[in-house]
Order: C-alpha cells, then sequence, then structure tokens
C-alpha cells in the first residue's frame, strides 16, 4: 500500500486584492521526507505554505495535511503539525525559553524533554530570559524548539536559519536531519540554495506563484547541459569574443569578481575552445574544472528565465 502525502495542494490560488500570490500551484510533499520550497522573494511560499498551516483559506483549489483539511480540521491537525513562523513570531514576548517550551509541551501527550531540547539549540543560558530581549537568532531558535517540542509528524520550518551563525545553522541542520531519521516530514522554505541542496529529498521551485519545476537535488542537478566549466582569471574580462566563439546553447559569465563559468554541454571541443581563447588572450586560466552546475546555478538560471 502506498504512503499517503503528508500534504497535497491542488491547483491553489490566493489572492490579495489585485495581487496573485499563488496562481494555480499543485505541490506533493512525501511523507517522511524533506522538501525545499524555493523562490525569489514574493514567490508565493509564505502564503502557500500558511494556506497549509490552516492560516489562510484557498480562493481556489485544495489542500490537504496528513489527508486533513487544515481549516477545518484544526484541532485535530494542531497535535500533529509544528509550526515555525519566520523570526518567531507568535510566540509570547515575556515568557523566558523554558517557560514556553513546558507549557508547549504540557499541551502534547508525549512532549519532548524540554531542558534536552534548550541545551540542544544552545539556548541553556537565556532559558529563563523573557523572548523580547533574546537576539533575533536566539528568538529564531525558540521558534524551532516550539515547532518540535510536541514531537509533530509534519514540521512547517519558514526561514528556519535565516539570521543564524554558522554554528547554530549547523546545529539546526542536524537537527533537521534528526528529524528526517525519526520520519518526520519536514517542509522548509529557505533562500539558501546549498541549505536545500543539502537537506532536502525534494526541492520544489516556484515563482509567480506558480511551479517552475520540481525533483531531487540530483534530479535537477543532472540534466543535460548541466555540465560547468568553471576557472578563475583576472576581474572583469572582456567575454564577448569567447561568447561568440561558444556555442549558442552555452552560458558564460562572470560570478564573482575574477571567477567564471561556462555552462551548457560541455564536451571536448566546447573545453578546447575556451582554453584556445584563454591562450590568444594571453589568460592562464587558474584552477580550471569541469563539474557539475550546483542547485543555485539552476535555481538563478529557471528562475531569470521566469523573471523574462
Ligand atoms: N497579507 C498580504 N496582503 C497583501 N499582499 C500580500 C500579503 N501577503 C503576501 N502578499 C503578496 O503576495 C505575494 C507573495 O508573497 P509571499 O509572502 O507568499 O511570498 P514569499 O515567496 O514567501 O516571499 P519572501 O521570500 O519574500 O518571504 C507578494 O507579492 C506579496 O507582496
Amino acid at each position: 500500500m502506498s504512503v499517503p502525502p503528508a500534504v497535497e495542494v491542488d491547483g491553489l490560488v490566493k489572492r490579495y486584492g489585485t495581487t496573485t500570490a499563488v496562481d494555480g500551484l499543485s505541490v506533493r510533499v512525501d511523507s517522511g521526507a524533506v522538501t525545499a520550497l524555493l523562490g525569489p522573494n514574493g514567490a508565493g511560499k509564505t502564503t502557500t505554505v500558511e494556506t497549509c498551516e490552516g492560516f489562510r483559506e484557498p480562493d481556489t483549489g485544495r489542500v490537504r495535511v496528513l489527508g486533513l483539511d487544515p481549516r477545518r480540521d484544526s484541532a485535530e491537525l494542531r497535535p500533529r503539525v509544528g509550526v515555525m513562523l519566520q523570526e518567531g513570531a507568535g510566540l509570547y514576548p515575556g515568557a523566558g525559553a523554558r517557560e514556553l517550551l513546558t507549557h508547549l509541551g504540557r499541551l502534547h501527550r508525549h512532549p519532548l524533554d524540554v531542558d534536552r531540547l534548550v541545551e540542544r539549540l544552545g539556548l541553556g543560558g537565556t532559558g529563563r530570559t523573557p523572548l523580547r530581549r533574546l537576539s533575533g537568532g536566539q528568538r529564531q531558535r525558540v521558534a524551532l524548539a516550539a515547532a518540535l517540542v510536541g514531537r509533530p509528524e509534519l514540521v512547517f520550518l519558514d526561514e528556519p536559519t535565516a539570521g543564524l551563525d554558522p554554528h547554530a545553522r549547523h546545529s539546526t541542520w542536524d537537527l533537521i536531519g534528526e528529524l528526517r531519521g525519526d520520519g518526520v516530514s519536514v517542509v522548509l522554505t529557505t533562500h539558501l540554495i546549498d541549505e536545500a541542496e543539502q537537506l532536502a529529498d525534494h526541492v520544489v521551485i516556484i515563482d509567480h506563484g506558480r511551479l517552475v519545476t520540481e525533483g531531487s537535488p540530483e534530479e535537477l542537478t543532472s540534466g543535460p547541459g548541466d555540465d560547468v566549466i568553471s576557472f578563475g582569471g583576472p576581474p572583469r574580462l572582456d567575454l564577448s569574443t569567447l561568447r561568440a566563439a561558444l556555442p549558442e546553447s552555452a552560458d558564460v559569465r562572470e560570478v564573482t569578481p575574477g571567477s567564471y563559468q561556462v555552462a551548457g554541454v560541455v564536451d571536448p571541443h566546447l573545453l578546447a575552445t575556451l582554453t584556445s581563447w584563454c591562450a590568444t588572450n594571453d589568460i592562464l586560466a587558474e584552477g580550471l574544472q569541469v563539474g557539475r552546475r550546483s542547485l543555485e546555478d539552476v535555481y538563478l538560471e529557471l528562475t531569470r528565465r521566469s523573471a523574462r
């Protein structure tokens, strides 16, 4: 018997006045997997997630969470679904982390151990400090703990590592990995594409409220034309003659000053064209490497295209 999806979004449309935030989106989130929802600012991620959380009503279309209607069946879903809102929104500002988590834990039948959770998220020293006095990153961690304390079957994490320092970000990644190991379904939105590439089993890219593409990070980065040659050289090279020499399907750009990428179908001829252009222009291509494009490269290209 196939496992029912954790979340099913079917033809979702959500408008705010004249703005269509979500425009006929259909997405399926597998049970027990980490699914990352990616897209530029204003793409409709938060609106989609908030509709799944039951905070918003679809204009048209249908949303099912653990097989239930997030608004009609909210009482049944509340103990089974963890929600982390951006920047700790919705938490009581006067409570300390320990007090808040203990209170939330009591609302659930099998809560996590609050002391362990607080230590685990590096909040031990600040457990009694009112949330409004915590730093943004600390509040963010309390919000994550609040979403997890009830041992949910499904968690929605809205930009869980935004504003976190590198240590806190890594411990959050470990925690998300553990959730997946425990069979919890995770839906996360993030602007850190490498975070999605590392953590997600399934990536959904949306723009203008519509699906751009979806698949595993491997699927999204292993299509034909997903190879890349990277090399270093002097900054601000004039790439027009290289562009003219390469096949039309190849894309060449300076990613950061002095760091270049040629993307497309990389074959020995393309490599030879590049090295010959370098020789003609007296450029020593440093660290020249043929590899696969990153999810970030794919994301940038697809969302650039959808912006056009
Ligand atoms: N409450 C609201 N009232 C009016 N317009 C809204 C409201 N919430 C969102 N929007 C608009 O809907 C569109 C989608 O916004 P949404 O917050 O869902 O995008 P997002 O992908 O989560 O963006 P970000 O990455 O910046 O968080 C945007 O154009 C936004 O301005």
